[in-house]
């Protein structure tokens, strides 16, 4: 009998701490070859630091993280070697490199031809070719996130990590990036994602895990888990899933 391929991410009984304060405890999802999952839930649930403990920037106290069956790496040259590449809230872009030697910085293990190459394809693939040449700081904000998305995508990930992909973006370039994810996953990666914005949530992933106060509180398709009650308890009365803002815990919290 053959054996199952194990999932590209499997995250079990995930435990972090940071002093006394418990932020993860017996989180445990996969995200398969494919495949959207969601992680969402409201401020300080605990969504960026799975994503930190994915990539080895936390040490957990309890739990595995393996992505095709092996432990994960806490370094970052292991992680690409296992096929993760991982955009940031922040995007982490240097200023003053190019579009171009932006996207060029993980590729840097490959010979010259062959990164610029897999570069200018990456920039391609996002629109962004006509950039290339330009600053990155002196893109507006929406190009220049794409150029952190170019930069992950260049590396022909197995796993994409994306740290609020939609934040800070309209809507035309929120339609764009889903047709993005949507692309990535249909190529068979594996893709799973921190995000706030409940439209593009909704649209794109194939499954949500719903973390509050670090547990994960529900996990199911975006249908099932938008009608979930824990869920909507958990976002304090808002009408749908979606990350309340500080205004919105505050009248909630007063009603
Ligand atoms: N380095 C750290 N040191 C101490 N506490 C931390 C650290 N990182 C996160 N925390 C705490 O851990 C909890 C989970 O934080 P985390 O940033 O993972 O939540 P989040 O769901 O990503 O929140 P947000 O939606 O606001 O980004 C919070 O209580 C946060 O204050």
């Amino acid at each position: 009998m053959n054996t199952p391929p194990p999932p590209r991410l499997s995250v079990r009984g995930l435990e972090v701490a940071f002093g006394g304060l418990t932020a993860l405890s017996g989180v445990s999802f996969d995200v398969a070859d494919g495949e959207t999952v969601a992680l969402i839930g409201p401020n300080g649930a605990g969504k960026t630091t799975v994503f930190n403990a994915v990539c080895g920037l936390v040490k957990p106290r309890k739990g595995t993280v393996r992505i095709a069956g092996r432990p994960a790496s806490a370094r970052p040259t292991g992680l690409l070697k296992a096929g993760v590449a991982r955009t940031l809230q922040g995007l982490g872009l240097f200023e003053h490199l190019t579009v171009l030697e932006n996207v060029l910085v993980p590729l840097t293990s490959l010979r010259e031809t062959d990164a610029i190459g897999k570069a200018r394809k990456a920039l391609a693939d996002l629109g962004l070719e006509h950039l290339a040449a330009r600053p990155a700081g002196t893109l507006p904000y929406p190009e220049r996130k794409r150029v952190a998305l170019a930069r992950a995508l260049a590396t022909d990930p197995r796993l994409l990590l994306l740290d609020e992909p939609a934040g800070g973006l309209g809507s035309a370039d929120i339609d764009a990036l889903a047709d993005t994810v949507r692309a990535v996953a249909d190529g068979g990666r594996a893709v799973l994602l921190v995000e706030h914005h409940v439209d593009f949530v909704m649209e794109v992933a194939d499954r949500i895990v719903v973390l509050d106060f670090g547990e994960v509180i529900a996990t199911g398709t975006p249908e099932a888990v938008q009608g979930d009650p824990a869920v909507e308890a958990a976002y304090l009365g808002l009408e749908a899933v979606g990350a309340p803002t500080a205004a919105a815990a505050d009248e909630s919290g007063t009603a």
